[in-house]
């Protein structure tokens, strides 16, 4: 049997454990052991599914049991008898984590049952902890053996498991959670999380969800609303559970579906949602559909799932493909639109109509296939003519029960004024939120809830703005990371292209950098936000901390700790792109940095940003690099890098440059020479390159970018070898900034590189960055 680790809550008692070759059944007891104790292991992915990305992180588990006990899940571990198989190691149980040591599940006796191994830990004296030294012999050695050999060492383990304190926390006052009239669990559940008050959104939104009210809830970037609706639907999943269980009656299908715009947001929710349930002694299965997991296997998850978190274009790729799938959806109490506003874009509001059409529509009779989802079959619309009337009333029932849950920091300020009831609805496109709305059949007009009616960007950021020229931007992006390098930093582009551009070319200047973008795998994508998030090669790089360079991907809901510094390399397209950006730091009360980098070009469109993001700031007209200062008179800040730093700074900006593009022109120099063998080779005449671009058939507008690429590709690799080695040495060396310069006194910055210091930018006028 194996067993997904996200189906911890699985409620059919599974079948009875296999028993691998060398255990012996007679000898064997079988104890609960908390989910998180047990075995798994991380299911090999064959690389011609690389691409499968859902399957990234899968675990499984063999030889255990699970028993349901009314609400309670066992998970029953196999335990031997016979202590003739125990090798005297004293860890050799092979029953834990192969990566980690052992440690005590948090609320594992709340997961689990535990009555019969706590009485044990009563009477089983602890052994002692082993040595550091030895836990790492002991891990060696879990990882070779697969079995639990001895029985004693074993009850000891778990005796150890249940035994070990609770780590001691400090009382948290939870009372300004009582006014929400929350479950007693649930703010327990809360505590274990140490939120100990609600946030502005949360105080407001939650008892309007839990009134039954459908809300559009506004709040700005990282102040809880992941929680705002997440509390409201946990609650109701638990106390229709129990309903459910004092009636004797069957499960009715999911509670809430939630869709978010893009697939890391619908991860954070759940990883998020699942974080609150682990407090809770019995909790909903949920899951996430996203795009790249294998759609069978989702919708066997969706047949079992209480709550559903999904990306609208693979929510409505199983929903449509499947009845099962849409029946267990059909009366889900909550719809939530995570990120509303974004959903309309990109491609993705097609479908997430197409989904709630599909929910609103009345069940279709088992027998009369051509009335399936999505039918267009004229007989069938007949039918449904003749029965409408009793359908429209059907409908009105079945859409009734829902509630409907839209979040987001970004409304535009005309829906706002409608929102709050000051005008009326009236889309203009399919792009328009407010068509969105309209489709949406909301059981009642929705509560509108603005926890910062005033101010769009979170409470504790500080924002910049960087002159500079458009030809200059890499220097200066450098400078800005170089200057505050133990600030862990989101690097935003407008393109694709510039991610792949800038990541090597930051690698070659030794700074650790992560790439993030749509053209990745997902599994990739993933990998980048881990390495991003464990702060990866800020040791090896000089004690700079890493950078993630992503497009707008990563600026929806990304919830990662610590990002200190959000750079805009290019202006972003939109105000409400500048306020999502921006959003990855200063969130839940921290402080944090974004700082604009603008070319001269740029001026324009970011007086319109500032203006919009910044109501009130007094706007003053000014494009020129000179007139900086007057651009932005409030919310923005312009920050004067020295630029005799920045000048020092070229030369290796310059050689590092060169460098990545030599590399990008080699990689994509022979894609491109292939492509133009076989577009002449279908042309039938004859392939030379050099002969071609002197036409002026493949160069075009374009050839002088081509000619450079081409130096670049033709770079052979003694060159490129001298120019790493040119590189290196100038980045060993210390830059001298002088002690005469305007904002700087005898600092240096490779001693800023060290993360000794990082204030320079905090010293200049204007940001007030250490306040
Ligand atoms: N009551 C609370 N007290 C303290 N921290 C909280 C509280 N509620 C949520 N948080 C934390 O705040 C952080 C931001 O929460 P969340 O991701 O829900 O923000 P958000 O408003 O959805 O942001 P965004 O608009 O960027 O999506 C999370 O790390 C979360 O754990």
């Amino acid at each position: 049997m194996a067993v997904d680790k996200k189906r911890k809550n699985t409620k059919a008692p599974a079948s009875g454990p296999k028993r691998r070759k060398t255990q012996q059944p007679s000898k064997q007891i079988k104890r609960p052991v908390s989910v998180d104790a047990l075995a798994w292991k991380t299911v090999d992915i064959p690389e011609m599914f690389d691409d499968a990305e859902g399957f990234f992180g899968l675990e499984e588990i063999t030889g255990v049991d699970i028993v349901k006990d009314g609400d309670v899940v066992k998970f029953m571990a196999a335990v031997p008898k016979s202590e003739a198989e125990v090798e005297d190691d004293g860890e050799e149980f092979g029953g834990f984590d192969d990566e980690e040591t052992p440690k005590p599940a948090e609320n594992a006796d709340q997961e689990v049952e535990t009555s019969e191994s706590k009485a044990e830990a009563a009477s089983t004296p602890a052994k002692e902890k082993k040595a550091p030294k030895d836990q790492k012999k002991a891990r060696k050695n879990e990882k070779t053996t697969v079995e639990p050999r001895d029985p004693e060492l074993e009850t000891d383990l778990f005796t150890k498991l249940e035994e070990l304190p609770e780590p001691e926390e400090e009382e948290i006052d939870m009372s300004e959670w009582v006014p929400l009239d929350l479950s007693p669990r649930m703010i327990s559940s809360i505590a274990k999380l140490r939120f100990s008050k609600p946030t502005v959104i949360q105080s407001k939104a939650i008892p309007e969800i839990m009134a039954g009210h459908d809300v559009i809830g506004k709040a700005s970037t990282g102040s809880g609303k992941t929680l705002a609706f997440g509390i409201p639907v946990i609650e109701s999943w638990l106390s229709a559970a129990e309903t459910t269980k004092q009636n004797k009656e069957e499960r009715k299908g999911a509670t809430a579906l939630i869709l978010s715009p893009t697939r890391e947001l619908a991860q954070q929710i759940r990883d998020h949602l699942q974080a609150l349930c682990k407090g809770l002694p019995t909790a909903p299965y949920i899951c996430s559909v996203l795009g790249g997991m294998a759609v069978q296997k989702q919708k066997r998850q969706l047949q079992v799932a209480d709550i559903v978190i999904a990306t609208p274009g693979r929510m409505w790729e199983v929903m449509s493909s499947d009845n099962s799938v849409l029946a267990s959806l059909r009366n889900i109490s909550f719809l939530v639109l995570d990120e509303a506003d974004r959903l309309l874009k990109d491609g993705h509001f097609k479908e997430a109509e197409e989904i709630f059409k599909a929910l609103d529509r009345p069940p279709v009779e088992e027998n009369n296939e051509d009335q399936k989802m999505g039918g267009t079959d004229e007989e069938g619309q007949e039918e449904e003519e003749e029965d409408s009337e009793e359908e429209e009333e059907e409908e009105e029932e079945h859409v009734n029960k829902r509630q409907t849950l839209i979040f987001s920091a970004t409304f535009n300020k005309n829906l706002q004024q409608k929102l709050a009831g000051k005008s009326k609805f009236k889309a203009t496109s399919t792009q328009d939120m407010e068509y969105l709305l309209q489709k949406l059949n909301f059981r009642e007009t929705p509560k509108f809830v603005d926890a910062n009616p005033v101010h769009q960007m979170a409470e504790n950021l500080k924002e910049g703005l960087i002159m500079c020229g458009d030809m200059e931007k890499d220097l200066y992006l450098y400078a800005t990371l170089m200057l505050q390098p133990t600030r862990r930093a989101l690097v935003f582009t407008n393109s694709v292209n510039s991610v792949r551009r800038l990541t090597p070319l930051l690698e070659n200047l030794n700074l650790p950098a992560f790439p993030l973008h749509s053209g990745m795998i997902q599994q990739a994508r993933l990998r980048s936000i881990d390495r991003f998030k464990a702060n990866e090669g800020a040791k090896k790089k000089n004690g700079s901390a890493a950078i993630l360079v992503a497009t707008d991907v990563a600026a929806r809901g990304l919830d990662i700790p610590d990002v200190d510094l959000v750079i805009h390399y290019h202006v972003p397209r939109a105000a409400e792109d500048y306020v999502h950006r921006s959003g990855r730091t200063a969130r839940a009360s921290n402080s944090g940095t974004s700082i604009l980098l603008c070319g001269p070009k740029e001026a324009v469109p970011t007086q319109r940003l500032v203006a919009k993001v910044h109501a009130q700031a007094e706007v003053k007209a000014g494009n020129s690099g000179n007139n900086t200062k007057k651009l932005v008179s409030s919310g923005l800040r312009t920050i004067d890098i020295d630029r005799r730093i920045v000048a020092k700074l070229r030369e290796r900006v310059d050689l590092a440059k060169k460098i990545a593009d030599a590399v990008q022109a080699k990689t994509m120099g022979g894609k491109e020479d292939d492509w133009m063998k076989k577009a002449a080779e279908d042309l039938g005449v004859d392939y030379d390159s050099e002969e071609l671009e002197k036409a002026g058939k493949w160069g075009g507008k374009g050839s002088s970018k081509k000619q450079k690429q081409k130096e670049a590709q033709q770079m052979s690799k003694g060159e490129l070898a001298s120019l790493r080695a040119a590189l290196r040495d100038l980045l060993s060396k210390r830059i001298n900034t002088g002690v005469s310069e305007r904002y700087l006194t005898g600092l240096d910055v490779s001693e800023l590189l060290k993360g000794e210091q990082g204030l320079f930018l905090g010293q200049v006028d204007g940001l007030g960055l250490d306040d």
